[in-house]
C-alpha cells in the first residue's frame, strides 16, 4: 500500500488543500451542536428572540463555509485522485514495457490487465474517499469525544464505552476483509482470462461448434466471482448492525442519565441535546467507516497487486552501455558458441551445444521438426530470453554485453504469427520505423510483395486495419509484417517461418527481393524449397544440430535432411 501510494507524492499540495477543506468542514460540523444547545438554552427556553436570531445567522454562515469547503474539497480530491491513477497507470505500463519474456510470463496477460484498470480504480476511488471522508470519519469520532466531555463529562462517558469495542470489531473486519477482497480480485483475473481466450478465439469457438462449452465455462468463472464477493459483502454486512447496536445503546444510556440530569436541575436540556447530536455524528461516522472499510479492503488487496508489478525486477539483467564497436568489419554477423537453453518455466534443455556462424549478408535457412527448437533459437538473438550456458556474438559481441536497445534497433524480426495492429496499413508498416518517409515505406512493401495488394484496397495505405488485422488474409498480414521488419533497415533479419501462407510464386517473388538484399538472414521454414536457395541449411532435431551445408551437401550427409526433402517431393526417391 505504502510503495502505491508514494505515487501521491506529486500532487501533495492538492492534497494538503483537500485535507484542510475537510478539517474546516469537520470543524463546523463539530461547532453545530454547540450553537444549537446555545439556542436552546438561552433562546428558545429563555424566549429571546433577538438570541435566535443572532445566532441562528451564525449558525447559517458557518453551514454555508461547510458547503463551500466540501465543495472545493471534492474538486481537490478528484483531481488527485485522477491525477495519481493516471500515473500509476502508465509508470506501471512503462514497467511491464520493460519486462523481458520470461518476467512477462510470471503473470498472465488477463491478470495485467486487471491490475492496469480495475486494481488501479479501487486504489484511486480510496485515494478519493480518504481526501474526501475517510479520514473524517475517525476525526469526527474523536472530535465528538471531546466537545461532548466539554459540554458534559458525566454523560459523555457513556459514548466513549461504546468506542473501542466498535475500533476493535472494525480492525479485524477489516484485517478479514483485505484476505477476502484478495481472492475476489484473483476471481476477476480468471474471468478476464476466460474471456480474453473466448473472444480471441471465436472463429474458432464458432468453427467447432463449441459455444455451449465456453458458456458454461464462463458461468462458472462468473459464478466463483458471484460466490467469493457475496462471501466478501456478507461479512462486512455484520459491521453495521453491530455498531448501531453498541452506538444505540450508549444513546439509551445518554437519554436515560441526561432526563435524570434535567430533572434535578443538573444539566440543561441544552447540553442533553447536544450531546444526543455528538452520538448522532459518531455513529454516522462509524457507519461512514463501516462503508469505507470495504473499499479499504479492496483497495489494500488491489494495492498489493500492483506493488508486485512495481516491485517486480527482470531476471535479465539489461545492460545500457554505450560501448561502441569496433568498426563495423563484422557487420551483420552472428556466431553461436556452445549455446545451451531452458525456458526459465521448464526443466529440459530445449537447445543444447548449438554452435554455428553466420557471415555478413549470409542467408541462413533452419529447418527441422515442429517442437525441434526453432523459434526458440532466433529468439535468443535479440535476447528475449538468456541462454543458459554458451554464448551469442552478433557483430562480434556478446549480446550480453551490448546495449539492449542498439542490438534490437540492428534486428529486423517477423514472428511466426503475424500481428498487426489497429490502425491504417502504412501505420502499421511504420511501426517498423516511425520516422519513415513513404517512399521508404514503399520499397519496403514492394519487397515484401504487398504493394499491389495493398494498391487494390479502397483506400490503399490508408485502410484501416482492424483489430488484430481482421480485414486481412494471413498472407497479407504476413508479408506486411515482413515488410515492417524491412523498413528497419536491420542488419539482421530474422524470419520465423512468416512465409507459410503464401502461395508458390508470390513466395519465390519475395525470397528472390529477400536474397539480393544486404541483410544477413535467418530463416525458420518447412519447406525444402525455400531452404534450397539459402546460402546455407541448419537442421536441428530436439534441440541439437544435426546438419549443415547447402541443400545439395545435405542431401548426402543427412538422411534426415533426405527424407523431409523425398516428402516433399523435391528429389526422387
Ligand atoms: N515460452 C515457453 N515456455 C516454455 N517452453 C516453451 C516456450 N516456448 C516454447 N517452449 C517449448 O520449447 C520447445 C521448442 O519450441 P519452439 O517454438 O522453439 O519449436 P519450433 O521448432 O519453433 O516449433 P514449430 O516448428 O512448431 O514452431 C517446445 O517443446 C515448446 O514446448
Amino acid at each position: 500500500m505504502k510503495e502505491v501510494f508514494s505515487y501521491v507524492k506529486p500532487y501533495k499540495w492538492t492534497a494538503i488543500i483537500a485535507l484542510c477543506l475537510m478539517l474546516l468542514e469537520l470543524f463546523v460540523e463539530l461547532v453545530q451542536p454547540l450553537i444549537m444547545a446555545k439556542i436552546i438554552d438561552d433562546g428558545v427556553r429563555a424566549q429571546n428572540q433577538a438570541m435566535i436570531l443572532q445566532w441562528g445567522a451564525v449558525l447559517f454562515a458557518i453551514s454555508l463555509t461547510a458547503f463551500m469547503a466540501g465543495v472545493i474539497n471534492s474538486y481537490f480530491s478528484s483531481h488527485t485522485a485522477q491525477s495519481f491513477a493516471y500515473d500509476l497507470r502508465n509508470v506501471m505500463f512503462e514497467k511491464i514495457q520493460a519486462f523481458t519474456l520470461s518476467t512477462y510470463q510470471k503473470f498472465s496477460t488477463a491478470s495485467l490487465i486487471t491490475r492496469l484498470t480495475n486494481d488501479v480504480t479501487q486504489v484511486q476511488t480510496v485515494l478519493f474517499m480518504s481526501l474526501r471522508i475517510m479520514l473524517r470519519a475517525p476525526l469526527a469520532v474523536i472530535g465528538s469525544i471531546v466537545m461532548a466531555f466539554v459540554v458534559n463529562a458525566k454523560l459523555a462517558m457513556f459514548l466513549v464505552i461504546g468506542a473501542p469495542i466498535i475500533a476493535v470489531f472494525l480492525l479485524v473486519m477489516v484485517t478479514k476483509g483485505v484476505a477476502y477482497f484478495g481472492r475476489v480480485q484473483k476471481r476477476v483475473d480468471r474471468l478476464n482470462r476466460v474471456l480474453q481466450e473466448n473472444l480471441q478465439a471465436i472463429r474458432l469457438v464458432k468453427a467447432y461448434l463449441r459455444g455451449t462449452y465456453e458458456a458454461s465455462r464462463f458461468e462458472e468463472v462468473a459464478s466463483c466471482l458471484k460466490i467469493d464477493t457475496m462471501k466478501a459483502l456478507r461479512m462486512m454486512e455484520y459491521i453495521m448492525p453491530v455498531l448501531l447496536f453498541v452506538m444505540n445503546m450508549g444513546l439509551l444510556a445518554v437519554l436515560w442519565f441526561g432526563t435524570k440530569q434535567i430533572a434535578t436541575g443538573t444539566a440543561p436540556l441544552g447540553d442533553i441535546v447536544a450531546i444526543v447530536n455528538y452520538a448522532m455524528r459518531m455513529t454516522g461516522a462509524f457507519s461512514m467507516f463501516a462503508f469505507i472499510i470495504i473499499f479499504y479492503a479492496r483497495a489494500k488487496a488491489s494495492a498489493e497487486r500492483m506493488a508486485e508489478v512495481l516491485s517486480t525486477e527482470n531476471d535479465v539483467e539489461i545492460m545500457t552501455t554505450s560501448q561502441e564497436l569496433p568498426a563495423n568489419q563484422y557487420e551483420g554477423e552472428l556466431a553461436f558458441e556452445h549455446v545451451y537453453f531452458t525456458y526459465p518455466s521448464g526443466e529440459n534443455a530445449i537447445l543444447s551445444d548449438v554452435s554455428f556462424r553466420v557471415k555478413s549478408g549470409e542467408k541462413l535457412a533452419i529447418m527441422g521438426a515442429t517442437g525441434a527448437g526453432k523459434s526458440t533459437l532466433l529468439q535468443l538473438i535479440p535476447r528475449f530470453y538468456e541462454v543458459t550456458a554458451g554464448k551469442i556474438f552478433v557483430e562480434g559481441q556478446d549480446v550480453r554485453t551490448w546495449d539492449l536497445q542498439k542490438l534490437r534497433e540492428i534486428i529486423g524480426y517477423v514472428p511466426q504469427q503475424s500481428l498487426l495492429f489497429t490502425g491504417s496499413i502504412a501505420d502499421n508498416v511504420r511501426w517498423g520505423d516511425a520516422e519513415a518517409e513513404m517512399d521508404a515505406v514503399l520499397r519496403a512493401t514492394m519487397q515484401a510483395q504487398i504493394h499491389a495488394s495493398v494498391e487494390d484496397f479502397p483506400h490503399g495505405y490508408e485502410t484501416k486495419v482492424g483489430q488484430k488485422g481482421v480485414n486481412l488474409s494471413g498472407g497479407q498480414k504476413q508479408r506486411l509484417s515482413i515488410a515492417r521488419a524491412l523498413l528497419r533497415k536491420g542488419r539482421i533479419l530474422l524470419l520465423d517461418d512468416s512465409t507459410s501462407a503464401l502461395d508458390v510464386q508470390t513466395e519465390r517473388a519475395l525470397w528472390d527481393a529477400l536474397r539480393a538484399g544486404q541483410a544477413t538472414m535467418l530463416v525458420v521454414t518447412q519447406k525444402i524449397r525455400t531452404a534450397k536457395g539459402a546460402d546455407a541449411i541448419l537442421l536441428i532435431d530436439e534441440g541439437k544440430i544435426v546438419g549443415y551445408g547447402t541443400h545439395e551437401e545435405l542431401l548426402q550427409t543427412s538422411a534426415l535432411y533426405k527424407k523431409i526433402a523425398i516428402s516433399q517431393q523435391e528429389v526422387e526417391m
